[in-house]
């Protein structure tokens, strides 16, 4: 293992940003005059090869251990990969990056039997007022196949027991920790322990923070899951990547295709999901102070 070489620096009028190589890992976007979006664990480890804990992590060709399980590394071997840059340019409102990964990357003989198929991935990511995330899978082989992915974005928030989470009433969901599929969300999600849950919804959800006084709206295409995903606290202790503290400080909110809405893609075929996160200011609840 070595160290992971620094991220690249993004910038525009509009906002700043980074990605690492590894993963097309994007792990910082602020939107100018505005607080950081993207929470990165001041404990991740930042070696090649290991998964980075923050930002926007790259699931992909399969989401956990995969749809019918026992798959290795966890959440595919697309966000630990080393992807290419295939071209960035930067106006006054704008800065992009294409990222690049292809089955020839794939040198992992475990990896390949696991996923044994020719494709080409494409990562956009653009860094305005908005963070546009476009992930394009296509397949290049004259098989069929099916596959997982998600964006696994971790955005910070004033503290995760405060906020909540809208968009969601009515979702059908897969609830991970209490292990049921058949959960339907009722009203705003408010976090009150452990959540990993898998909703079946495409609708814009927005994180209404009123410790940081900002409404995180998320917009997504093609993009037929919601993961939301904290630890909280006790999980969290035994993460040495997370720690006892960090946990309150994000959310993740994934655009996601997994499970039962897997995408399948026959030759030929391009599959992209796209993931937008945009700021909205409000005011502070006096009531409520920063954790
Ligand atoms: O620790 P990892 O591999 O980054 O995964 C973090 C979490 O990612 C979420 O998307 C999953 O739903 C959780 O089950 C998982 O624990």
């Amino acid at each position: 293992m070595s160290r992971l070489p620094d991220p690249r620096p993004f910038s525009c009028a509009d906002a700043t940003g980074a990605v690492y190589d590894q993963g097309a890992h994007v792990t910082d976007w602020i939107p100018h005059g505005q607080a950081p979006v993207l929470w990165l664990s001041p404990s991740t480890a930042l070696e090649t090869g290991t998964p980075v804990r923050g930002g926007v992590p790259i699931c992909f060709p399969w989401f956990a251990d995969g749809a019918a399980g026992g798959r290795a590394p966890r959440h595919g071997f697309a966000r630990t990969l080393p992807w290419h840059v295939e071209s960035r340019e930067s106006s006054d409102h704008e800065a992009v990056v294409v990222y690049r990964l292809t089955d020839e990357d794939v040198t992992d003989p475990v990896h390949r039997e696991q996923f044994p198929y020719r494709f080409e991935a494409y990562y956009v990511v653009r860094f305005g007022t908005e963070l546009v995330l476009e992930l394009s899978i296509t397949n290049t082989d004259d098989r069929a196949f099916d596959i997982e992915e998600a964006l696994h974005a971790y955005l910070v928030v004033g503290d995760v027991r405060k906020i909540r989470v809208e968009g969601l009433d009515g979702a059908g969901y897969r609830d991970k920790v209490l292990d049921r599929d058949d959960c339907v969300q009722e009203g705003a999600l408010h976090l009150e322990g452990e959540t990993d849950r898998v909703y079946r919804s495409d609708a814009e959800v927005s994180v209404v923070d009123p410790v940081l006084g900002r409404v995180l709206r998320i917009r997504k295409e093609n993009s037929r899951n919601t993961v939301v995903w904290n630890p909280w606290a006790e999980q969290a202790a035994a993460m040495p990547d997370v720690g006892a503290d960090g946990w309150t400080d994000f959310v993740c909110v994934e655009g996601a295709n997994v499970q039962a809405e897997a995408v399948h893609l026959e030759p030929d075929e391009t599959h992209t999901m796209a993931y937008r996160v945009a700021v909205e200011v409000t005011e502070q609840d006096p009531g409520r102070s920063p954790a």
